[in-house]
């Protein structure tokens, strides 16, 4: 069985692991800010030891140049791989794409369905994905992502207040407030931005008719405390770490490896 390296570059962090095909075959992972991403050479070096991996999956939403500079790093770590840049398109390892121009749903959304699906297969799911941006997306039980949202991720809502207000400070995200009515103007800004995360998330899950919930990205720890209060979700969330991640495993589980 051959490794493969899978690869979720988002607009802030990129993550990888390193995994083979076995359901529990997750072998290595780790990640970089884009400011970083010259540490992933010598992350991956140490991962692969004397066995680069001979396929890479790669779900890529950061742009054009954050891609050449990848493939540039995986030249000289694992030269001769094969690398697939994954893309949307109307079907892949059984789930079906609902957007209306199927290319167009962001790489990044479709691997992490495909990873809600893996997770919860036969169930209507809503996948939150807090990352940049907050992406909420559903799935059905018969497998077809029907459509999502795009919001201001947590990070991206504080900061444009900051930015665009004359009195507003820049906050640091925090943990969850004991009321959302808050007395003070960082508590105010925090508890504003969680409770429009928290309750996009609950009303997709409501509207959806769900049974699970699933969180990740890298904001999802802060969003998290507040969702596991809301009645609505009991015993309906799940808290996974990079949900992408786990959708590329599920293809590559999927499709196993080619002779
Ligand atoms: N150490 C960290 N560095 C950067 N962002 C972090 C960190 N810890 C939490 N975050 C939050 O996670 C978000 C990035 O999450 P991530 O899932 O990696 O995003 P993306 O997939 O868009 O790159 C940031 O916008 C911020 O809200
Ligand atoms: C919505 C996104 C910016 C999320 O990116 P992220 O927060 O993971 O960095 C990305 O999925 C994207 O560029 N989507 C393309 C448009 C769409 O999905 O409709
Ligand atoms: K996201």
């Amino acid at each position: 069985m051959s490794a493969w390296l899978l690869v979720d570059a988002g607009n802030t962090r990129i993550k990888w692991a390193l995994v083979d095909s076995a359901a529990d075959g997750w072998l290595a992972e780790g990640a970089a800010l884009h400011a970083d991403a010259a540490d992933l050479a010598a992350q991956w070096g140490t991962a692969f030891g004397a066995a680069p991996p001979l396929r890479v999956l790669a779900a890529n939403v950061a742009g054009t140049a954050v891609r050449t500079r990848l493939e540039q790093m995986l030249a000289a770590v694992a030269p001769g791989a094969a690398v697939e840049w994954f893309a949307s398109s109307a079907q892949r390892a059984g789930l079906v794409n609902g957007y209306r121009n199927p290319a167009q749903l962001g790489c990044d959304r479709f691997a992490a369905a495909i990873g809600a699906r893996a997770l919860a297969p036969g169930r209507a799911v809503v996948v939150a994905n807090c990352g940049t941006a907050t992406t909420i997306d559903a799935i059905d039980a018969a497998g077809r992502f029907v459509g999502g949202m795009i919001l201001p991720g947590l990070g991206l809502m504080a900061s444009s207040l900051a930015r665009n207000t004359a009195q507003l400070p820049q906050i640091q995200p925090g943990a969850l407030l004991p009321s959302p009515f808050a007395d003070n103007t960082d508590d105010a800004i925090l508890a504003g931005c969680l409770s429009a995360q928290a309750g996009a998330i609950e009303r997709a899950f409501a509207r959806h008719g769900a049974v699970e919930c699933i969180l990740s990205g890298g904001a999802a720890p802060y969003i998290a405390p507040m969702l596991a209060q809301a009645p609505l979700l009991a015993g309906a969330l799940r808290h996974v770490d990079n949900i992408v991640m786990k959708g590329l495993h599920a293809i590559v589980r999927a499709e196993g490896d080619p002779c």
